[in-house]
């Protein structure tokens, strides 16, 4: 089994890719999608004592957590410390499940990817990219986004122009989605040759 990462910075489209992805038929495990989850579950105890102003009913409440780290941008190692090893442990179920399943290839989605050195436990990384003005109106569009949160996520990210650098495959979210639909299929045709050539990565 290959592990595709896929990543991307903030609002670039990497949720939607691995829908397309998904749509394809590969299992993909979304680490955001866990991160939420935690908060409603695992991760509400450990964060409870440095967090204790951003927990309601029993769950961490995100916008809460947004404004303390904004004020507190030290706190985030404090949080990642706690978050990322458990979103890792999900991870390794994932990839085991897949395994079991038969997957020939299996997406990890780490927005974090290159900055948590988690590209070392995958095969292939692929990039979501697009401009940055239409990266910026993207994230503004979104309820509860402002500049400044903007600007405190995107100053935590390496720069889209080092990890497209750093992909093995690019996809271009500009053009629509029709075309990033084709651009999934002809990579995945391509690793499935690269496979059955015996000439994996
Ligand atoms: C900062 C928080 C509260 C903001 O929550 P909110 O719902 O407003 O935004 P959301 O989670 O959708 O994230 C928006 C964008 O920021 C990125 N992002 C999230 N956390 C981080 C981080 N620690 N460093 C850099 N980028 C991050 C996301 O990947 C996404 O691109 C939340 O993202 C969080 O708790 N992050 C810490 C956990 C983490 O590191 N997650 C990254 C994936 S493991
Ligand atoms: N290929 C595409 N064509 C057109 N619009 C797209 C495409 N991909 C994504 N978008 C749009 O861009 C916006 C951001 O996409 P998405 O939520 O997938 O980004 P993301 O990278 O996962 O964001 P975040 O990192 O903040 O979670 C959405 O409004 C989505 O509909």
């Amino acid at each position: 089994m290959k592990i595709i990462g896929l990543t991307g910075s903030i609002g670039m489209g990497k949720s939607t890719t691995a829908g397309l992805f998904a749509e394809e038929g590969v299992p993909v495990n979304d680490a955001d999608r866990v991160v939420h989850e935690l908060y409603a579950g695992k991760a509400v105890l450990p964060l409870t004592p440095l967090f204790p102003d951003a927990i309601v009913d029993g769950k961490v409440n995100r916008e809460k957590l947004s404004v303390i780290l904004r004020q507190n941008p030290a706190k985030f190692a404090e949080l990642e410390a706690i978050v990322h090893p458990l979103v890792r442990e999900r991870e390794e179920d994932f990839l085991l499940d897949a395994d079991v399943a038969g997957a020939d290839l299996v997406v990890l989605d780490i927005p974090l990817l290159f900055e948590t050195g988690a590209f070392d436990r995958v095969d292939y990384v692929v990039v979501v990219s697009c401009g940055p003005d239409l990266q910026r109106q993207r994230v503004l569009a979104r309820p509860g986004m402002t500049p400044e949160k903007f600007e405190m996520i995107l100053a935590r990210q390496t720069p889209d122009s080092e990890k497209r650098e750093r992909a093995d495959f690019v996809i271009d979210t500009s053009q629509g989605i029709d075309v990033a639909r084709q651009q999934v299929r002809d990579l995945l045709s391509q690793l499935r040759e690269q496979k059955a050539d015996g000439n994996d990565a």
